[in-house]
């Protein structure tokens, strides 16, 4: 799946920055012997005692899960930084515009994240919290589910997420929508039976499912508000995979308060995680996982492995797989 093959042995020492290891932020510890194949692994700490000695040396920075946080101090104590390798798709947490201005590149792992991350938007048991809540005796028979199987699935946003949430849906003969800055070739909808719709308000009208797949900008902030889950069926269901910001969270609780929506599947929110006394955690018709879309074995590898190929290409001056462009 990856571009080129890594090359080991090619230290470019000390390589990588990494704030921390372990820990809920951090690179995960079967990662770190791989990582150091390739670099010198310090951590946030590590540097910053050793600021004076190790600054001119180090060229790229690992960012996973948001930190360590790129800001001017950091870019500013790093005169020779030529890359940021961020693991994950998202940058929304890098100001890209800071960054650039200090000549520095900016790679992303679009393809390792997409699989895991279409997968969570399948699947998630509703069943679940009937199952364990402390006074269910019997099977649920006040509750039905809807299928999905030859439902209407309205996708916003067609990358590479948005196009494996198609294929999976495909499978299970569903109708598909899809709304998208850019039309998909006429081949890519063909193979996966999707029909685009220029205007969002079609798809969210049509939609049993809507599923969010897209980046979070200053565009797609607060995309779906309170009109937009009115225009949505109210046996509708929504599934925000992509950034909690992309939603307005008020409106949509009280949109799931009302009835004016059926249910929501969310696996992101803001913030992260949410008060532990806030109404979305409270809601019957809400399903909220932590934000666990690339968290499995193999995408977090791969992700490792993806990061990692970006930052050498830069610093050995080579086609970069996966660069985000600051427009
Ligand atoms: O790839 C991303 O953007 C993620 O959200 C990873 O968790």
């Amino acid at each position: 799946r990856l571009h080129c093959n890594l090359r080991s042995g090619t230290k470019n020492l000390p390589g990588v920055l990494i704030s921390e290891i372990g820990g809920a932020f951090g690179v995960l510890e079967s990662h770190v012997e791989f990582l150091k194949k390739h670099f010198t692994l310090i951590t946030m700490k590590e540097f910053q005692e050793n600021q004076k000695e190790l600054s001119e040396k180090i060229k790229s920075v690992f960012v996973f899960e948001r930190q360590p946080i790129i800001d001017r101090e950091l870019l500013e104590s790093l005169p020779n930084l030529k890359v940021v390798g961020n693991s994950g798709v998202g940058v929304n947490h890098l100001d890209l515009k800071l960054i650039s201005s200090f000549g520095v590149k900016v790679t992303n792992t679009p393809h390792a994240v997409s699989d895991s991350t279409a997968d969570i938007g399948h699947g998630i048991n509703a069943g679940h919290f009937i199952a364990t809540s402390p006074d269910t005796t019997h099977f649920a028979v006040d509750w039905l589910g809807v299928e999905v199987t030859r439902a209407t699935l309205g996708i916003i946003g067609m990358g590479s997420i948005g196009y494996q949430v198609a294929k999976r849906a495909k499978a299970f003969h569903m109708n598909i929508l899809y709304h998208n800055r850019n039309r998909r070739k006429e081949e890519e909808e063909k193979e996966v039976g999707a029909t685009y719709c220029k205007n969002m308000e079609d798809l969210l009208q049509q939609s049993d499912f809507v599923m969010l797949v897209v980046n979070l900008t200053p565009e797609t902030q607060k995309l779906i508000g309170k009109r937009q889950l009115e225009l949505m069926k109210p046996t509708a269901t929504l599934i925000n995979i992509c950034r909690g910001a992309v939603v307005d969270q008020d409106a949509l609780v009280d949109a799931l308060q009302k009835g004016t929506i059926r249910a929501a599947a969310l696996d992101v929110t803001y913030p992260e995680p949410l008060p532990r006394d806030h109404l979305l955690l409270k809601l019957k018709n809400v399903i909220i996982t932590p934000h666990i879309g690339t968290a499995t074995v193999q995408a977090l590898r791969m992700m490792t492995e993806e990061a990692i190929e970006n930052i050498l290409a830069v610093l050995n001056d080579l086609p970069i797989p996966s660069e985000v462009i600051h427009k």
